[in-house]
Parts: structure tokens; sequence; C-alpha cells
């Protein structure tokens, strides 16, 4: 077997493997990323993959791979994590990475945060994309429960490379079933590249709390875009300022909205152990600590 090394990292919880797929033309196949995360010890999030960089002027080509196997155009959490073990490697602080959604920033301080440059948002309901013409998606009708008395209702959607939709909610987030609602908003006719669905409570200006059911991957600890997403709807919407701090179950991220438009994730990331797998199969070994 052609196997690549591996790192198991998390983002506040947000589980990745970072997988350098440098040097060969192998992609980790759909079957791979299943069986990977069949195993307890890599049950992941997302997988990202460094590959050689395809454009002049940037480090690394990164294909993002939910554990469902299909492809996310974005992931905030797996970005620091990418920084993190290229810094590591290199001593370098500061990366331009190309992703299917374009060209992303990252950078590593001296506090071990990492900032990584998640690009503009979009509104356009052909962007993001939605089934039907919505002339503003600060509030876009979609609800959920009963028809009188909706439990979730009027998202604000936006992407941030991928698709979102922000939830609004005056309760703890903690009593709602998004396990229940997830899967049925995720794949709503109103969503052709389906959605990540969170559900936020805004406390203050400066403080969101959130919790997210993640596109092709579920109930998770994080979801970095997810906070860009917050954040940016929470402005345009003037229920926050452009920059918070979004609290998720895993931790808190600092998110900023520029007036570049440019909207930047600030958080850790966290080194586990490290491994080599089979991008065909999903077979994998775990090395001795190095
Ligand atoms: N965990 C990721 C988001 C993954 C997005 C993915 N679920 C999709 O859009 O398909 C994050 O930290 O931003």
């Amino acid at each position: 077997m052609s196997d690549v090394p591996f790192f198991k990292m998390n983002g506040l919880g947000n589980q990745i493997i970072v997988a350098d797929m440098r040097g060969t033309s192998a992609r980790i196949t759909p079957a791979a990323a299943i069986a990977i995360n069949g195993r307890a010890e890599t049950k992941f999030d997302q997988i990202m993959a460094i590959h050689d960089a395809r454009t002049p002027g940037t480090a690394n080509y990164i294909e993002i791979i939910n554990s469902d196997g299909t492809l996310a155009q974005a992931c905030g959490n797996g970005m620091r994590c990418v920084v993190q073990s290229l810094s590591a490697e290199q001593g370098r602080q500061l990366f331009t990475f190309e992703t299917i959604a374009g060209i992303l920033f990252g950078q590593e301080a001296e506090d071990g945060l990492i900032t990584v440059d998640m690009g503009t948002p979009k509104f356009a309901w052909y962007d993001i994309p939605l089934n039907e013409e919505f002339a503003d998606t600060r509030q876009v009708e979609l609800q959920i429960g009963p028809i009188d008395d909706p439990v979730l209702h009027s998202p604000s959607v936006m992407s941030i490379g991928n698709p979102h939709a922000t939830f609004w909610v005056k309760e703890d987030v903690w009593s709602y079933a998004l396990d229940r609602f997830g899967p049925l908003l995720e794949n709503h006719p109103l969503f052709p590249e389906r959605a990540n669905i969170s559900i936020a409570n805004v406390v203050n200006p400066e403080r969101i709390i959130l919790r997210t059911w993640e596109r092709g991957a579920g109930l998770t600890e994080a979801c970095g875009t997810a906070a860009c997403a917050a954040l940016v709807n929470g402005a345009r919407t003037r229920r926050t300022n452009r920059k918070a701090t979004v609290t998720l179950p895993g931790g808190d991220l600092v998110v900023e909205w520029l007036p570049n438009d440019h909207v930047t994730l600030t958080g850790p990331a966290e080194f586990e152990w490290q491994g080599r797998l089979d991008p065909t199969s999903g077979a994998w070994t775990r090395s001795e600590a190095a």
C-alpha cells in the first residue's frame, strides 16, 4: 500500500485529520473517508488533504472531505489545523492556500492561536445556493415544527464558501433537538447543495452562543465556517457588531468581518497523534510518537 502520513488533530473539538498528500497525485476516495470515519480512533468531521500547489503564489491546494465522503468548499477549524501542522514543519507563520472555494490565508501568532482569512461572504440566493429566489437573504421563509407555532423559523442564509443557515433563538441553544431538525433542514429542498444548519443565541452584540448541524458530518463540537456565518448574519441584521466571540460547544472562536469584506476566524488547533493511511482504502496504522 502506498500510504501517506497523517495527523489526528482537532480545532475546538472539531475532529480533523490532516493528510499529507504532497508528492502524490492520489486523492482520498469517498470509500476511504467512510472507512476512516468508521473506526473509533479516527472518527472525524473533516479530512484536510494537503496537496501540491496548483496555482503559483499558493503554498498548497487543500481538499476538504466530510465524514460522509462528500467534498466541502470550506472548513475554518480544519484550516487552522493545516496552518499549525505546516508551521510546525517549516517554522513559517504565514501561508496562502487554494481550495475549491478560492484562495485563503492563514497565520499562526506568537501565542499559538491561529487566524484564517475565510474570504468574503456571499448573500445572493443563487450564490448560496437556494432553490428559490429571495431578494433579501437576511431572513428567508423556512420553518420547522407546527405551521402555526414553528420551533425554528426565518433563518438568515449565506455562503462563506459553503452554505449556511443561521436560525436565531431567544432560548438556550441546548433546548432544541438539533439532532432531529438538523438532518431535515440540511436536506430541505430550499438548499440544492444542502446546507450547514446552526442555532444562534445572541447574548450581546459581542457574544453569540452557537450549535451547528454540519452538512455531511452531523452534530459537531465546533464549526468554524458556521461561526463566521453567525457573525456576518448577526452584523447584517444588526444583532451583533462586526467582531464577536462565538461560543461553540467546544469553546470560543473570535470572528471579525473586516472593512474589506473579508472574514477572519481566530482560535486554537491541537495536535493529538500521527499515523499513515492508504488514501484508496482508508486502512491506517498509528505511528510511534515522533
Ligand atoms: N467544520 C468545518 C465546516 C465543515 C463544513 C462542511 N460540513 C460542509 O460545508 O459540508 C468548519 O470548521 O468550518
